[in-house]
């Protein structure tokens, strides 16, 4: 059964993402804490880069709607998007002195991971809605937004404008909930504008831990995953998607039906950049019309792929590398960490 409906042939752009565009510096020498770390590697990241990137790598059409320092970052950003395949023409360059957001990662042990975020005046939260370009949403099948970009203005009216242009044009809105609390000045401030943005969107990713940020003004104790997705379905959203990590995920459809996936064993290396692939995977199966459960596992092995990787953005995978790795793990020939 098919959930969500996609535009045909008549858009050319199969998904755009809004948000920030940064840095990863990841740590070389893992399995110890960051005081001890030396060398890094640079990668570009910010959870929708690393969500386009991983669209453009499994074979869509992609673009991406942003703000980059105008400086060399900014610059190895644009040129790595551009690399990629994925369309810049409304990557804007900032003219204020702001500066690229970094992420250091420190990679204590396979469970173990955390990220210490440099993100003061960064370029990405100053996209003002004017700069949003109606003509490529109105291109596009899919606008995904991430919570993020909600933190503070101007960011935060862009995305809306980025979702009222979408509305009008038929686009189907994502939101990964993608949850960073240092950005934000209050729970409540958090809470308030991620559930405005919820209402809008047709398909919503999070984990448990970031539905329960939204959910503190409701009565959820037992913090049910059913509750959490019921609640949408009153507004726009078809698919609500409840990540648990290596536990698996669910996905609620508008019929009350919960569709389970389980995870597959993976030699972790680190733990993020999971969500941003299985983001990655789960909508290129759900844009090939492929049931949730096929598209749920497509994710899912994209996610090992990324966290038995050093980086997020460069090793999202292809297509045939997903498939790969789903026939290797059914072989048995992957046994986690
Ligand atoms: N340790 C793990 N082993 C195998 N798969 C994992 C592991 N951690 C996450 N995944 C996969 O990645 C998906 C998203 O991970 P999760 O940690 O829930 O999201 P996020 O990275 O956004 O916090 C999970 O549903 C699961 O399929
Ligand atoms: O999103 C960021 O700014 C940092 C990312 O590039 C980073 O690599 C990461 O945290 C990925 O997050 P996840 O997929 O939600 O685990």
């Amino acid at each position: 059964m098919t959930y969500v409906s996609f535009a045909g042939a008549e858009k050319p752009l199969d998904f755009v993402a809004i948000g920030r565009l940064c840095i990863d510096l990841n740590a070389n020498e893992i399995h110890r804490p960051m005081e001890e770390t030396m060398t890094f590697t640079k990668y570009v990241g910010g959870s929708p880069a690393n969500i386009t990137i991983g669209m453009s790598r499994l074979g869509l059409n992609t673009a991406f709607i942003g703000k980059i320092a105008n400086d060399q970052m900014g610059r190895f950003i644009a040129d790595y998007l551009r690399r990629n395949n994925i369309a810049t023409t409304n990557v804007v360059n900032d003219t204020t002195g702001a500066v690229t957001g970094l992420a250091f990662t420190e990679i204590k042990s396979p469970t173990d991971c955390s990220i210490l975020m440099y993100r003061d005046n960064a370029a990405d939260l100053l996209l003002t809605p004017s700069e949003v370009q109606e003509s490529l949403i109105a291109q596009a099948k899919v606008l995904l937004i991430s919570g993020t970009a909600l933190a503070k203005s101007p960011s935060r009216e862009a995305v809306f404008q980025a979702l009222s242009y979408a509305k009008k044009h038929g686009a189907v809105i994502v939101f990964d909930l993608d949850y960073r609390p240092y950005t934000w000045t209050s729970a409540e401030e958090t809470a308030v504008y991620y559930n405005l943005a919820a209402e809008k969107c047709d398909i919503i990713l999070g984990t448990r831990e970031e539905f329960d940020m939204m959910e503190r003004f409701e009565d959820n104790p037992d913090h049910s995953d059913h509750i959490t997705a019921s609640k949408w379905f009153d507004y726009s959203a078809k698919i609500v998607i409840i990540k648990h990590g290596k536990d698996g995920s669910i996905a609620y459809t508008q019929d009350g039906v919960g569709h389970r996936a389980k995870s597959f064993p993976a030699r972790v290396v680190k733990t993020f950049g999971a969500g941003d692939s299985y983001a990655a995977g789960f909508l290129y199966g759900v844009m090939q019309g492929w049931k949730l459960e096929k598209s749920m596992e497509f994710g899912s092995a994209a996610a090992c792929i990324v966290i038995s990787s050093h980086s997020c953005s460069d090793a999202m995978p292809t297509a045939d590398q997903v498939h790969d790795y789903i026939e290797r793990c059914n072989r048995g020939e992957i046994t986690a960490s």
